[in-house]
């Protein structure tokens, strides 16, 4: 079995896949690298012989859950390394190395899938949309805060911004304008970000005439994904990468 990890800066992902990767075994979302081991140690009939992951993390906390996954698991982990170049993908940050990982491999992930130009937006922590030209170039991207970060801010700076977490949940269910302080906070963010995604859309349709696949992947992507009609969402797309950038042969 192959046990991947996608380290965001909020949320670990994991799953758990055949070696010949053809089978998902398993697959989990946890908030630190303690919740993790917990849920490998529940796993049933785990039999982990390689492990390979992606981190956006500092590289003392990547060395550590490394250093963890060696003394419980007895696996080394191949961790995913910046690259100017994969295949026909060219990454387009004047210094390559500077581009965030998860970034990164979700171009991977999406040029492989879409085998044409491409709109990448991933919602997280951040919220971020790369481009990818039909011929692999990747253009560059754009970065902004995601709704959790959107949410914190507005609290931590106002007095009066003030709900609970269930109240912000039921908030959503539409996005009529507030009558209250969660529904008005809670469905500004996700316009903003809803506004966000259209407007790269519009940059994507003025930048690749001939056509192009739109892919939203991270936590949040099912709040926008109305707003491409054609877009797909995948949310292992960093997976997908993850696997192209580190073959274990
Ligand atoms: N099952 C889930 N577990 C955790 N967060 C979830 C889940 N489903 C939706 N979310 C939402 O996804 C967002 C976090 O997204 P995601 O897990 O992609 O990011 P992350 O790991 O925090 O950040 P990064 O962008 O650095 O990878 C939060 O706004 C959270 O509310
Ligand atoms: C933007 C985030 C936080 C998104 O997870 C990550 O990709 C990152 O830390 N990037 C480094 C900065 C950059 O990509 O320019
Ligand atoms: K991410």
């Amino acid at each position: 079995m192959i046990l991947e990890l996608d380290c965001g800066n909020s949320f670990i992902k994991w799953r758990v896949i055949s070696v010949d990767g053809a089978q998902r075994l398993l697959a989990g979302v946890v908030d630190s690298d303690a919740a993790l081991f917990d849920s490998l140690a529940a796993a049933p009939e785990l039999r982990v012989s390689r492990c390979r992951l992606v981190s956006v993390r500092s590289d003392a906390e990547t060395e550590q859950l490394v250093a963890r996954l060696r003394e419980s698991l007895g696996v080394d982990a191949v961790c995913a390394q910046s690259a100017s170049q994969v295949g026909v993908v060219h990454n387009g940050y004047e210094d390559f190395r500077r581009l965030g990982l998860d970034r990164w491999l979700a171009v991977l992930g999406a040029y492989h899938l879409g085998q044409r130009a491409c709109l990448v937006v991933d919602l997280g922590t951040a919220v971020t949309a790369d481009f990818v030209s039909a011929s692999g170039m990747h253009l560059g991207g754009f970065i902004c805060p995601g709704l959790p970060l959107m949410r914190d801010q507005l609290s931590t700076h106002t007095r009066r911004i003030r709900y609970d977490r269930q109240v912000a949940l039921a908030a959503l269910q539409e996005l009529e304008p507030g009558r209250s302080t969660a529904e008005a906070v809670e469905r500004g963010c996700v316009l903003m970000l809803r506004g966000f995604v259209a407007e790269q859309l519009l940059q994507a349709q003025a930048r690749f005439p001939e056509g192009f696949e739109v892919f939203l992947t991270g936590g949040d992507a099912g709040l926008v994904q109305d707003v491409v009609p054609g877009a797909q969402v995948v949310p292992d797309l960093v997976f997908v990468g993850l696997a192209i950038a580190c073959p274990l042969s």
